[in-house]
């Protein structure tokens, strides 16, 4: 089971030398695409003409392009290096030393425990991310790197990646269904009834879920009305932060979360007009009295099998012309994004109990379960979250 512990620096750890797991030397055979190239688009066949790289290189406005792809490339390529660059400036806390203050490299190697040659060498990269710059003998921190350590959660976020990066380690073995992903365990772990056995862990992870739950609350608060809801319930909805967030929009609001007992415990009872309702989705009816249910972030933690019945509960326990609000990421669209078909696609997968669905599978799962006006899927940052709605038919 993983438990990293989010809250102890990786600097701090012994200095004992790790050896890195050694695995396979990969066998590096070359293969050349097909010539003639087989069906493929015009632009396509272009790039699949070593010739025609070369030409282009040699055309003034053409080697825009060429070299534009490059950059394109190579950042695909390299994607598992910066974000692990990412990591040690936050384990080695550079962001939070360098927002008190510009200092010299000598000044941030002995506030981080990293000698000198090896922190100008990350230093350079997280200068190349745009994280910090160097000016007059001094080190800085950007606005990009200010933002990164202000959103909330999003450096426990990255803090928690490698269980995820262990995972996809071989993701060959992995696509292939040979290994036995820590990440399936990770959460049933911080949210199941195991969370007992290490009660700091899970609440540790469970205020992880809850600050990241703050900005997906706030794009999905901006992308759907509620002044004419009377009651707001949050199937699913962990700690509150939701139901906080609409309250403080929307104080006239009667509110319910609706979690497993065991999460409820450590709810925020931030207000009289808040109800608890302990229950499990998946054993129990939904209980009935809400105008609104909401599901954030819960139907791509679970399988077809779990998803279609709660559907269909959530449908019985609205009245007619209740309103059901789905705010998660969607992928497989028509229009394939980074972070929702490559990110949580392949985070839903390693967690082996959900997936990443599409808004156009949403919506057919939707009518199946009786549900009317299904809207398309808005969204403001497709990173952070995508709201579809739909009406109890
Ligand atoms: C005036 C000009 C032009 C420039 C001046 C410079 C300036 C002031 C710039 C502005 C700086 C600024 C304010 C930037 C703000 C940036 C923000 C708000 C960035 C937000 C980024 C958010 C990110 C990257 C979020 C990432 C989220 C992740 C990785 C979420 C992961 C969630 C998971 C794994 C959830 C799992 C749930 C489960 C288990 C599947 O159910
Ligand atoms: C990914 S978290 C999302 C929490 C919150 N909605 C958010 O966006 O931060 C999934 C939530 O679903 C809850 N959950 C999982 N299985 C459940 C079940 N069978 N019945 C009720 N809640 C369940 C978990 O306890 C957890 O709070």
């Amino acid at each position: 089971m993983a438990k990293d512990d989010v809250s102890v620096s990786r600097s701090e750890a012994a200095a004992a030398p790790v050896k890195p797991p050694a695995g396979p030397v990969p066998d590096l055979g070359r293969e050349e695409p097909p010539r003639p190239p087989g069906r493929v688009g015009f632009f396509t066949r272009i790039a699949l003409s070593p010739r025609l790289h070369e030409i282009f290189e040699r055309m003034p406005l053409m080697n825009r392009v060429t070299r534009r792809e490059g950059v394109a490339l190579f950042d695909v390529v390299s994607g598992f290096v910066q974000s692990q660059v990412l990591l040690a400036v936050v384990e080695f806390r550079l962001l939070h030393i360098l927002a008190e203050g510009a200092w010299r490299l000598e000044q941030i190697s002995l506030r981080s425990g990293l000698a000198e040659d090896r922190l100008a060498v990350l230093l350079q990269a997280a200068a190349a991310l745009k994280l910090v710059k160097f000016r007059r003998g001094l080190w800085h921190l950007m606005p990009r790197g200010a933002a990164f350590i202000t959103v909330p959660g999003l450096e426990s976020m990255v803090r928690h990646h490698p269980v995820l990066y262990r995972d996809l380690c071989d993701p060959v073995a992995f696509l292939k269904g040979q290994t036995e992903p820590e990440l399936a365990g990770f959460w049933p772990y911080v949210f199941g009834p195991l969370a007992r056995e290490d009660a700091g862990l899970a609440a540790r992870y469970s205020q992880l879920m809850a600050d990241s739950q703050r900005t997906v609350a706030d794009d999905t608060l901006r992308l759907i009305d509620l002044s004419k809801a009377k009651r707001l319930m949050d199937v699913g909805g962990g700690t509150g932060a939701f139901l906080r967030q609409a309250a403080a929009l929307y104080p006239e609001l009667d509110l319910t979360l609706f979690d497993l007992p065991h999460v409820l415990e450590v709810a925020d009872r931030f207000s009289p007009r808040l109800t608890l309702a302990p229950g499990s989705f998946r054993d129990d009816p939904i209980p009935e009295g809400a105008d609104v249910i909401s599901l954030v972030r819960v139907l791509y933690d679970h399988p077809d099998s779990v998803v279609e019945p709660l559907l269909k509960k959530v449908h019985a326990a609205l009245p007619p012309g209740g309103r059901l609000i789905i705010s998660e990421t969607f992928g497989g669209g028509e229009k394939p994004d980074r972070a929702c078909d490559v990110y949580f696609a392949f985070y839903t997968m390693a967690m082996c109990s959900g997936r990443t669905r599409s808004p156009e599978e949403i919506k057919q799962m939707l009518e199946k379960a009786g549900f009317v006006r299904v809207t398309k899927a808005r969204t403001l940052r497709p990173f952070i979250t995508s709201v579809i709605e739909a009406e109890r038919g």
